[in-house]
């Protein structure tokens, strides 16, 4: 499906940066003006004023009155605005406001039926749409909140990452599974993607580290919650930061990394490396094959023998003896496990395959 680029003319990193929420006008203009005063690119001026939170009895959002406050920031900052809608009153909303760009929250793209009715609202107009994850790792649900969009003749749509709802104690708030986004720019080759390190990392410290990780995996930009006095913030305080210090601490540090060099010698060994890589890979899938037909062949014996396929003390010998191999390889126990479990995996399925089928195969 076709889509054109929500920014258009911009320098990498896009910067997209405001408070969380739209508290009053005098914080609005002040986040503004200070942003301005720091000299910061801002290519879109964030504030939620419809907030969707988790719990009730929290600050929900200061509604359409906000819309003003970003049309003065327009006026006065000439700074393109933006905001979170999270149904079809709030699109009309929007739209009515001529906000420059929206962008559907994490809340929202989890379901279905309200992106729809999001899309349905703002069919007809030529309003760039930014669809935040659903909260939880699902790939082909963000992929159906961009479809969604797209279907309805919309077309300039990108993404914003900001991590995935996890159960328990981590250094994120949202866990980055950075495999899903890139997974996702695989399916809509050249979508503008941005990251919303505020969201994954939840406290200031991590805001850098999150942004540049970001970058490193080719990133067109962040999306970044900025306040004039972040511990008072009526929302999300732990993860905003002045303007002064997102400039400072956070966007001056960001180091922007071509996807492809010029450099020759750069190119030639970068080259020499791959086809390294090439040779080890196509050794090590020998490797598996040759694995998998020994499995294949215990499964035969197996089925002859009236034996289970699952065998937990084998199982285990071979976790735990390659696990302490591994750590002098320099190679962490968290690939190891995976990689080990993969394989078991398979080797499973391939002796089920045998014990189902009909005919006895003889043993090679
Ligand atoms: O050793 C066996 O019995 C096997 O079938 C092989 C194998 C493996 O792939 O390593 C597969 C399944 C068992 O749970 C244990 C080990």
């Amino acid at each position: 499906m076709k889509f054109k680029p929500v920014f258009e003319n911009v320098t990498r990193p896009i910067q997209v940066l405001g408070p969380c929420s739209a508290e009053t006008e005098q914080q609005v203009m002040e986040t503004a003006r200070q942003l301005a005063e720091n000299d910061v690119k801002v290519d879109l001026f964030r504030a939620g004023i419809w907030k969707p939170r988790t719990r009730p009895n929290s600050f929900e959002g200061i509604g359409a009155e906000g819309l003003e406050w970003l049309k003065k920031v327009r006026d006065e900052f000439g700074y393109k605005i933006t905001t979170e809608v999270a149904n079809k009153d709030h699109a009309f909303e929007a739209v009515k406001a001529k906000v420059d760009v929206v962008w559907i929250g994490a809340r929202t793209t989890v379901n279905p039926f309200a992106v729809q009715e999001i899309a349905d609202a703002l069919k007809g107009t030529d309003i760039p749409v930014l669809v935040k994850n659903p909260i939880n790792p699902d790939l082909k649900l963000w992929m159906g909140g961009i479809e969604r969009l797209l279907n309805v003749g919309l077309d300039r749509v990108g993404v914003i990452h900001r991590g995935f709802s996890k159960f328990g104690k981590s250094v994120f708030r949202n866990s980055p599974q950075w495999q899903i986004p890139l997974a996702l720019k695989q399916e809509f080759p050249g979508i503008q993607i941005l990251c919303d390190a505020s969201h994954i990392a939840g406290n200031r410290e991590n805001l850098y580290s999150v942004s540049q990780a970001a970058l490193n995996l080719n990133f067109d930009g962040v999306m970044l919650e900025t306040h004039p006095t972040p511990d008072d913030a009526w929302s999300d305080a732990a993860q905003q930061v002045t303007p002064a210090d997102l400039k400072k601490n956070v966007l001056d540090k960001l180091i922007v990394r071509k996807e492809t060099g010029d450099d020759p010698v750069f190119q030639h060994n970068l080259e020499d490396l791959r086809s390294q890589i090439d040779l080890i890979d196509k050794e090590l899938f020998q490797l598996f094959a040759d694995r998998m037909n020994l499995a294949e062949k215990i499964g035969e014996y197996k089925k002859q023998n009236n034996i289970t396929i699952y065998q937990q003390g084998r199982w285990s010998e071979i976790l735990e003896g390659m696990m302490e191999k591994a750590g002098p390889m320099g190679l962490s126990s968290r690939f190891v496990d995976k990689v080990l479990k993969a394989i078991h995996e398979e080797s499973i399925s391939r002796q089920e395959q045998i014990m189902q089928s009909e005919n006895e195969n003889a043993v090679k």
